[in-house]
């Protein structure tokens, strides 16, 4: 950890014994470890590339005076064995004390996200990169926390990228102020207090109940340090009160305090995505022994991600990529400083405007009275976008923010388009040709498609988009004399998506299962859309929309059988 970025007051700190003595100078060879570089260095610690004299095996070794006022080494050592096996944890190789020295050999790992950031010399970071930072550190803190450890120093010197081939890993590193949340004899989460606690933790991230208010830590106070690390890359001059450095009095220190804790989510989220100030807000409900939903969470920023035109976000990709295509929503840009959110008077008026505006004669999503008028408006929408695709072709303008709907035959054109069209916007077109399609052949093709637009990239999550397929196939498939082409996804329509409440993973497992036994013989359209109905709302309720291989098993066997039902 930077040392300017950490705070410990409870440490048994030697202030009133004294001054301790200046640690003696640290010997060139500890134990087996000959020590080459300085890696960097924290408040009670250095961490050197060490290589061993006999095997050669070269290490971080992390060499801390056994005197110093802040042991960190000593308790750091019981935390490695405990989350030795996870992705992004750091081997550990050897720990000790060899004369007045503790050190733990750890996997020798690159940069921490902090130097990256630094030399990027970027006002803000760009929001791949953070989309890709939160999924990995909200599945890092859901490891640890399964092995029933808290972290309880987030923050961005304390997360690092492995060497080749691992630099696209995060790493958790510095449990140095770890705990153990499960009572190890008791097998139960250890008890709030009314007693307000000492704090430890660091002055930007750590959450507002642990910092300002001086309760116990628990799962939330890992993921609240998260959001807030998240939110102050994202923010032009970071965080507002990071900006005056360090408090060096603790009457800065209680200014810092008062200004953390007065920030409302929204006031610190305002012209970001919203996914952020609902994470923030989200971490900020949870009850002291509440299991966080992480992979609710992974989902979200995953979605954003994909939504904003970003592949692959569960790889950390330093520098960051330019994206496939133009990004296109300027409100998930993070340019807050340049691009401030409108003043409220301006705000007003646009609704104004709105409520002013006439949109009587429009047809209504689901209005069966306007079916003919939909439909024929479905298909004059369809022709608009295949003019505009045409005309693009031809050099005529910039295809941002354009739906295109391919002319081509289904499924024909797959490998070129996947390297050019994010998938997000690839469901959606997608999801038009199953709103045009006029048999069950083509719905098959439309499906194995789907399949290998899902199958894309490492991600195999029921996106938004996703689900508006399936919305749209299970409406083609319940009564296509009634349907209507439906609007475009939006993060508050979708049939699946009507009764939130979450169901273990099990019963997803099992229904998709049966899912997948029973579409073979599935006697009518409208059994298979009752079966495409089932398969979301289960993946959509369950806890991680990832879809497994049983789901896509399923997905063939429905194309099949919609080849074999004419
Ligand atoms: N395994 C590693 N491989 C490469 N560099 C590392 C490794 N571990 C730590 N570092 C570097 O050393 C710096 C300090 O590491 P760390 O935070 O673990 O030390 P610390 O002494 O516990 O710090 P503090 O006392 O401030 O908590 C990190 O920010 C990182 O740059």
């Amino acid at each position: 950890m930077a040392q300017e970025e950490e705070y410990s007051s409870g440490s048994d700190s030697g202030s009133d014994k004294g001054t301790p003595p200046p640690p003696p100078k640290i010997p060139q060879s500890i134990q087996n470890w000959w020590l080459n570089e300085n890696l960097g260095s924290g408040y009670s610690g250095s961490i050197f590339k060490a290589t061993n004299l006999h095997t050669h095996q070269v290490v971080a070794l992390k060499v801390q005076y056994v005197h110093h006022e802040c042991p960190t080494n000593k308790y750091e050592r019981h935390f490695y064995p405990l989350l030795q096996g996870g992705v992004g944890m750091p081997r550990l190789y050897a720990a000790g004390v060899y004369a007045e020295w503790d050190y733990l050999a750890i996997d020798l790992l690159g940069s921490s996200l902090d130097s990256l950031f630094r030399k990027s010399g970027k006002d803000t970071m760009d929001l791949r990169s953070v989309c890709s930072i939160a999924v990995q550190v909200i599945q890092r803190l859901q490891f640890m926390h399964t092995r029933g450890v808290l972290h309880r120093d987030i923050q961005l010197g304390n997360c690092t990228i492995g060497l080749p081939p691992h630099e696209k890993t995060i790493y958790m590193i510095d449990f140095g102020f770890s705990k153990r949340y499960i009572d190890q004899y008791t097998n139960r989460h250890i008890p709030d207090s009314k007693v307000k606690r000492d704090f430890i933790g660091n002055y930007w991230f750590s959450s507002v109940n642990v910092h300002c208010r001086g309760k116990v830590p628990s799962r939330r106070d890992d993921l609240e340090a998260l959001a807030l690390m998240l939110i102050h890359l994202l923010t032009p001059r970071g965080l507002s009160w990071t900006r005056n450095g360090v408090p060096k009095t603790s009457e800065a220190h209680d200014r810092l305090k008062a200004e953390k804790r007065n920030a409302t989510a929204a006031s610190l989220c305002r012209g970001l995505p919203i996914e952020f100030e609902e994470f923030l807000s989200y971490t900020r409900r949870l009850k002291f022994m509440d299991c966080p939903d992480y992979d609710t969470w992974v989902d979200n920023f995953r979605d954003l991600a994909e939504d904003s035109g970003y592949a692959s976000v569960d790889e950390f990709i330093w520098p960051p990529p330019i994206p496939v295509t133009p990004v296109t929503k300027t409100s998930n840009t993070p340019l807050r400083a340049r691009t401030p959110a409108l003043p409220r008077d301006e705000m007003a008026g646009i609704l104004n405007d709105l409520t002013r505006l006439n949109l009587d004669a429009q047809p209504v999503l689901g209005d069966r009275t306007n079916v003919q008028a939909a439909v024929r408006q479905a298909q004059q929408d369809v022709k608009i976008d295949s003019t505009q695709q045409s005309s693009r072709q031809a050099g005529a303008g910039p295809a941002v923010n354009v739906l295109i709907i391919s002319s081509g035959s289904e499924g024909e054109n797959l490998a070129p388009l996947r390297y050019q069209v994010p998938k997000a916007q690839r469901l959606v077109q997608l999801a038009d040709k199953a709103s045009n399609a006029v048999d069950n052949a083509t719905l098959g093709k439309l499906v194995r498609e789907f399949v290998q637009v899902l199958q894309m990239n490492s991600s195999r999550t029921l996106t938004k988009d996703a689900v508006f397929f399936l919305d749209v196939l299970y409406k083609q498939l319940d009564d296509p004399s009634v349907f209507i082409k439906p609007q475009r996804p939006s993060r508050q329509q979708s049939f699946a998506e009507q009764t939130p409440e979450k169901q273990p993973a099990h019963v997803k497992l099992g229904v998709v299962a049966r899912l997948r036994r029973e579409v073979s013989y599935c006697p009518s359209n409208k059994a298979l859309a009752t079966m495409v109905s089932d398969f979301t709302k289960v993946t959509n309720k369950s806890t991680g929309r990832t879809v497994t291989k049983d789901g896509f098993t399923f997905f063939e066997g429905l194309a099949d059988r919609l080849a074999s039902l004419q």
